[in-house]
């Protein structure tokens, strides 16, 4: 595993990669992150590492995406485990920019994908996604990746992203991996660790809220959207600690919103239940998603 730091090694190493397979088509597999690395993200790793020859993972806390009050300063880092981990996972190429090395001078070109990005944390963190499509859009010029892996626990994320590769005609293919969960049900994120013992537990109402809503959905006992919404507040309203950002039922990919009245099973696409949930300083995200077999199957 090599660790790269600044943009012209990269690029060199890569066509290097893809000069020495000699004209054999070689999968070049990206795996974006922040750091602070968990099983989420080895997750992400190993589909890479199955669908790709050369896995390049990415570290780099991008401060384009956060708000001004947000945990950019205070973001977990842990440099010296994360390449451990990536080293264990069978990662070939690490890039590890500093921030002057991804935005050498003030920058004066963003990307932007209107309509996702005007709900969920688009609409609780304004220019988040902005920060988002920007950075990623940078790293694919760099690394040319053929796959990229991201998270389904970031459900807006894919979708936007996914969006993004298809209006501006990138020659990738947004490779979505499942949310991997502690045992008892908590979504892994690196944020995790702000959390106290008290919080932590609390923070179990997430999952516990989505398990519920979704077999109240295909056993027919919830059958309109307010119902449903009503749920899942009531569900997360049992937790002293927890107060909610936001709790949306929307279709996906496209992120539409529902008529409120509607009845679920007459819904002709895939839904997403998406929950952010703040407990102390500590903001939550997760999500289910619900095929439309599965809301159809109750009459
Ligand atoms: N529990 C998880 N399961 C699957 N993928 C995950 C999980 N947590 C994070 N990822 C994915 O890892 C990639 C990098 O995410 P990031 O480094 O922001 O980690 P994170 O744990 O989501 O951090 P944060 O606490 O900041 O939300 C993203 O594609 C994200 O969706
Ligand atoms: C995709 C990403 C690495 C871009 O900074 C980040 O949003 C994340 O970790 O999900
Ligand atoms: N995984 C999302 C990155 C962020 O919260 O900024």
């Amino acid at each position: 595993m090599i660790v790269i730091r600044d943009t012209a090694t990269l690029r060199e190493e890569i066509k290097q990669r893809r000069r020495a397979a000699l004209g054999a088509d070689v999968q070049v597999g990206l795996v974006p992150t922040m750091g602070y690395l968990h099983d989420g993200h080895a997750s992400l790793m190993r589909a890479a590492r199955k669908q790709s020859d050369v896995v390049v993972l990415s570290i780099f806390v991008n401060p384009i995406q956060f708000g001004p009050n947000e945990d950019f300063d205070s973001y977990p880092r842990d440099e010296e485990r994360d390449l451990a981990l990536a080293e264990r996972e069978g990662v070939d190429i690490v890039f590890i920019p500093t921030v002057e090395v991804m935005y050498p001078g003030p920058t004066k070109t963003k990307i932007q994908v209107s309509g996702l990005t005007s709900r969920l944390c688009g609409a609780s963190r304004p220019g988040h996604f902005d920060g988002v499509t920007t950075v990623v859009a940078k790293l694919f010029n760099l690394v040319q990746p053929d796959l990229a892996f991201f998270g389904m626990k970031d459900a807006q994320q894919v979708a936007v992203l996914q969006q993004m590769v298809q209006d501006l005609n990138m020659p990738v293919h947004i490779v979505p991996c499942p949310i991997v969960r502690e045992e008892d049900g908590l979504a892994l994120s690196s944020r995790n660790v702000y959390l106290s013992e008290e919080e932590r537990e609390q923070a179990l109402v997430l999952s516990r809220a989505l398990r519920e809503a979704e077999s109240a959905v295909t056993s027919g006992t919830v059958k309109q959207v307010t119902d449903l919404r009503r749920q899942l507040e009531q569900t997360i309203g049992t937790s002293s600690l927890a107060l909610i950002d936001y709790v949306e039922i929307l279709t996906f990919p496209g992120l539409e919103p529902l008529d409120e009245n509607m009845l679920l099973n007459t819904i002709d696409q895939d839904l997403i239940i998406a929950l952010a949930v703040k407990f102390g300083r500590t903001r939550l995200i997760d999500n289910i998603r619900l095929q439309k077999a599965e809301v159809h199957a109750y009459v």
